[in-house]
């Protein structure tokens, strides 16, 4: 009779593990002495101890290689927020997750921890201290959003101790640091377009940004302590750095550390996400005749204009978590990591 390989509790798996934060994880995972298989859509990178398996995430055949003799995966895949393609993120977070569940299960995988996004519960409006028995949101305020909201309902009801199949879902905020293609490069974008001139409202309005280490610090302590008798089982965990900070100081910081000038003319919150909405309207309906992207989308004024942090004390007192770099220590790393994006380069 053929035995079935145990696996290994230091041999795991991470869908999107050539992505900003999947790759972050992956190295951070050789460090601790896992080896790991990647799966994505693409092949960014190569690294001694990480075994590449390239295909798309809706095929469980192509998924099932990368699982073979694996206890743990992450699954850290998702299509950019700012794509707006509804049927991509209907097939990638919410499809397509449901068959990462079901070739973990075929293939015998234990533990799966889920990135989902702190925007879950956000509608467009404040949200201070925010903790996890926040309702999702009823309104998401972009396709990204709402397919998140699926994909994690899905992972935690997935969550089932009498089959020693094992689910915990991350929610980070913000997420910055060395090669993120997302926030840094946009906000360079916009000020090389001199259009980074206003601050959107009075400025005052605090906000979570994460260093992409201390993510990765929460989902490798997640996965950890993710056992039958553990109290995360099912849960979702809120991952920042826990030093909320006022959206536009962060922003200048990164501007002016890069060479940039900081914003200074205040403009309205509402007539700002007004024109926001308009465009995107405009956008929509001008689809099928011309293609355009507006760099003020609805979601970015509503993020750039409203208060949103939340508390991680649940993460402390469940996970043992606690940043591990802090904020001002994360811009310098982040700043000194683009140099060609700096003023004149
Ligand atoms: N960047 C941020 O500020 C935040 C990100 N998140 C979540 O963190 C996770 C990682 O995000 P990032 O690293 O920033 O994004 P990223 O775009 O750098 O990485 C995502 C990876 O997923 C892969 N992927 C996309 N569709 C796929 C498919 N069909 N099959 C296989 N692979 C596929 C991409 O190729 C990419 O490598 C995502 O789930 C995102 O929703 C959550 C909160 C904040
Ligand atoms: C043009 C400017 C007003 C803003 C430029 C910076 C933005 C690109 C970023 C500021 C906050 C960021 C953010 C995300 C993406 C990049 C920003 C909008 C997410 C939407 C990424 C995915 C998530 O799950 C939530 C993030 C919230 C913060």
């Amino acid at each position: 009779m053929a035995t079935r390989v145990r696996p290994s509790n230091k041999r795991c798996a991470v869908i999107g593990g050539s992505g900003f934060l999947g790759r972050h994880l992956v190295e951070k995972l050789l460090d601790r002495g896992y080896s790991v298989s990647v799966f994505d859509i693409r092949q960014s990178y190569e690294l001694s101890g990480v075994t590449f398996h390239q295909g798309d995430l809706c095929d469980k055949q192509a998924l099932l290689p990368a699982m073979k003799d694996v206890s743990l995966v992450f699954h850290c895949a998702s299509p950019a927020p700012a794509s707006d393609d509804r049927r991509l993120f209907e097939r990638v977070n919410i499809q397509g997750t449901r068959t990462v569940i079901q070739a973990c299960i075929e293939a015998g995988v234990q533990k799966l921890v889920l990135t989902s996004s702190a925007s879950v519960v956000f509608e467009g409006t404040d949200i201070k201290n925010g903790r996890e028995d926040l309702p999702y949101a009823k309104k998401p305020i972009d396709y990204y959003t709402e397919t998140k909201i699926e994909q994690e309902k899905l992972v935690l009801e997935a969550c089932d101790k009498e089959k020693g199949f094992l689910t915990v879902a991350i929610r980070p905020h913000g997420i910055f640091g060395p090669r993120d293609p997302q926030l840094v490069p946009i906000l360079v974008d916009t000020a090389r377009r001199g259009k980074m001139k206003f601050i959107i409202g009075d400025g005052t309005n605090l906000v979570d940004f994460t260093f992409v280490e201390n993510v990765v610090y929460g989902h490798i302590l997640a996965a950890e302590r993710l056992r039958s008798d553990s109290p995360i089982c099912g849960k979702p965990y809120h991952i920042t750095n826990d030093e909320p900070v006022r959206f536009w100081d962060f922003m200048s910081e990164v501007l002016v550390g890069l060479g940039y000038a900081a914003p200074r003319y205040h403009l309205p919150y509402a007539l700002v996400y007004g024109l926001a909405l308009l465009l995107w309207l405009l956008a929509l309906i001008l689809r099928p005749l011309v293609s355009f992207k507006p760099t003020f989308t609805p979601m970015r004024v509503a993020l750039a204009g409203t208060h949103h942090y939340y508390s991680c004390d649940r993460a402390k007192q469940d996970l043992g978590y606690k940043p591990v770099v802090s904020l001002k220590d994360g811009i310098a790393r982040t700043v000194q990591s683009y140099p060609h994006l700096r003023q004149g380069a």
